[in-house]
């Protein structure tokens, strides 16, 4: 059944992290937004991607932290209580219920439209509600896409079948598998992987390439598969999966391999990347494909649409499928359809208030697993491919007093890509325990360009693992 028409001056699709945001900013323009959810305010972020995740692994390397500390190593001789890190990650992802989040939304000014929303033209959505009627959004200025993505599953004869889990049975899962197997080697899975081995499954890491994490600097993936072989994880590198069976769908699930060995276990994890929501959602009224991702200029603007009325932020885009990258790209589309809608100027040049420079140089990443891998900008080797003319300064992260007194046999390592030409920071990774925290101090510097000269100043207090910076500046000036 049709309803009547409603106008806004912006129709948000998808109520994740970047939809929340642009709805926000282009309200605090002074707009009227309508934000249209299929599943739970909040996203994938909120219930099946970052806070579930990080809560499974924030009790495994407390207890990991508290074993590197002499005295405390004593006490810390118990195990994991499997049942309070789930009832932990639980209540962060708010038992997967969203009432605080539509209480926000509502206490903005938006207007939460529940159901399924598909372009039907220009400036025009209609919503599937979950009573299966359909409500006509019609938009007075910009449509913005922000639906995300879902797990992309490689098309293996019978995987279907043979139930596997995605990210989101990964972060939500209530029963322990003895025995995972997890495809892939990027971040999904090596955090994963942390924590089910933590949390008392048996880990086999079935990776295709010849290490993990291939976008980070080489010795992320290698410290990084380092700690996962001490917690007990097997890592099997060069490893390609054929097929996978499970007859009985109460029972173990079998995964073939390409080199014809077999791998019998309880649950396989499919962590290879990542597809966007688009699939269904009337881009062919608009001209495009569906199932496409959304390329679009710096300020969230799609390029392949005429008129500039179509907007995609977040994951959908693909520029960087981070939350915070996404938050960003939110707060920078809101504003600019704002300042658009009221003919009011738009700082388009790098850096302006009205476009996303940082998604291009300066994304910063956090990969919780343990040791951490944090990084920022781009790595030696994509510095060189983009032409620059470089030098690469590394530093041993166990020579700093304060991650010696952080963790004892403390190991980690620290890299920064200097641009020669211009003085300056192209990109910086820390991996070593508890670096998470210390990203931000790179992230300052990169997208701030602070002069390389200049950052000599900026002293690091005296012992904590930042002093990192110190010796780094130094190696770069000898
Ligand atoms: C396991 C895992 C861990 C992660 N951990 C981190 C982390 O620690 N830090 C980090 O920065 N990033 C992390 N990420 C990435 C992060 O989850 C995403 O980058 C982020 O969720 C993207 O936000 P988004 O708003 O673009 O999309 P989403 O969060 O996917 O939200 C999109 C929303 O749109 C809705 N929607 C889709 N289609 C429609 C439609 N047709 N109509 C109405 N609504 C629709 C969906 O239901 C969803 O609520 C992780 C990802 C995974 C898988
Ligand atoms: N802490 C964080 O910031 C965090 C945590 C989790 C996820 N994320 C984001 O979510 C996104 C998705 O993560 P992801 O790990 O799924 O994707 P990814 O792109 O990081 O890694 C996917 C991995 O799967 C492998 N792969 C792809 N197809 C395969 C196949 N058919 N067989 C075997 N291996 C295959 C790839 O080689 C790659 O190593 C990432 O972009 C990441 O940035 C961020």
């Amino acid at each position: 059944m049709t309803t009547e028409t409603q106008e806004y001056d912006v129709v948000v699709l998808g109520a994740g992290p970047t939809g929340e945001n642009l709805a926000d900013r282009a309200r605090a323009a002074g707009l009227t937004v309508a934000l249209v959810e299929s599943e739970l305010v909040g996203g994938e972020c909120s219930y099946w991607a970052c806070m579930p995740s990080k809560a499974l692994l924030r009790p495994p390397t407390a207890l990991a932290d508290a074993r590197r500390s002499p005295g405390a190593r004593e006490a810390a001789t118990g195990s994991l209580d499997v049942t309070a890190v789930l009832e932990h990650r639980d209540k962060y992802a708010s038992y997967w219920k969203d009432d605080g989040q539509v209480a926000w939304v509502d206490s903005a000014g938006i207007d939460l439209v529940r159901g399924h929303g598909r372009l039907d033209g220009v400036r025009r959505v209609v919503v599937e509600t979950p009573g299966g009627e359909l409500r006509t959004l019609t938009a007075r200025h910009a449509v913005a896409v922000c639906t995300g993505s879902r797990a992309a599953l490689p098309d293996l004869p019978g995987l279907a079948e043979a139930r596997p889990w995605t990210s989101r049975e990964a972060t939500s899962g209530q029963e322990v598998p003895g025995r995972l197997a997890v495809v892939g080697g990027g971040v999904v899975a090596t955090e994963m992987a942390t924590a089910w081995q933590a949390l008392g499954s048996r880990v086999t890491l079935l990776v295709r390439g010849t290490g993990l994490l291939p976008r980070m600097e080489p010795f992320a993936g290698e410290l990084v598969a380092e700690g996962l072989a001490e917690a007990g994880v097997e890592i099997r590198t060069g490893t390609n999966v054929a097929s996978v069976r499970r007859p009985d769908p109460s029972g173990p699930v079998t995964v073939v391999l390409a080199d014809c060995g077999e791998l019998v276990v309880d649950e396989v994890l499919f962590a290879t990347g990542r597809a966007p929501r688009t699939d269904d959602l009337g881009l062919e009224t608009v001209g495009l494909r569906p199932g496409q991702w959304l390329p679009v200029d710096d300020t969230c603007r799609v390029t392949d649409v005429p008129d500039g009325w179509l907007y995609a932020a977040g994951d959908v885009n693909h520029r960087a499928l981070l939350t915070h990258q996404g938050k960003y790209q939110g707060r920078i589309a809101g504003a600019v359809i704002g300042a658009r809608a009221g003919g009011l100027p738009v700082d388009t040049a790098p850096w302006g208030r009205h476009v996303a420079t940082a998604d291009t140089a300066a994304v910063p990443q956090v990969v919780f697993t343990d040791p951490e891998a944090a990084a920022v900008g781009v790595t030696a080797e994509q510095a060189e491919r983009a032409g620059h003319r470089i030098r690469t300064v590394d530093y041993d992260l166990s020579q700093v007093a304060g991650a010696g007194l952080y963790a004892d046999g403390y190991r980690g390592r620290a890299r920064m890509v200097v641009d020669l030409d211009r003085g300056l920071l192209l990109g910086v990774t820390f991996v070593g325990y508890g670096v998470g925290e210390l990203l931000h101090s790179a992230t300052v510097a990169v997208a701030g360009e602070v002069p390389v000269d200049r950052l000599w100043h900026a002293v690091p207090s005296y012992p904590t693992i930042s002093e990192v910076w110190l010796r780094l500046l130094e190696a770069y000036r000898e």
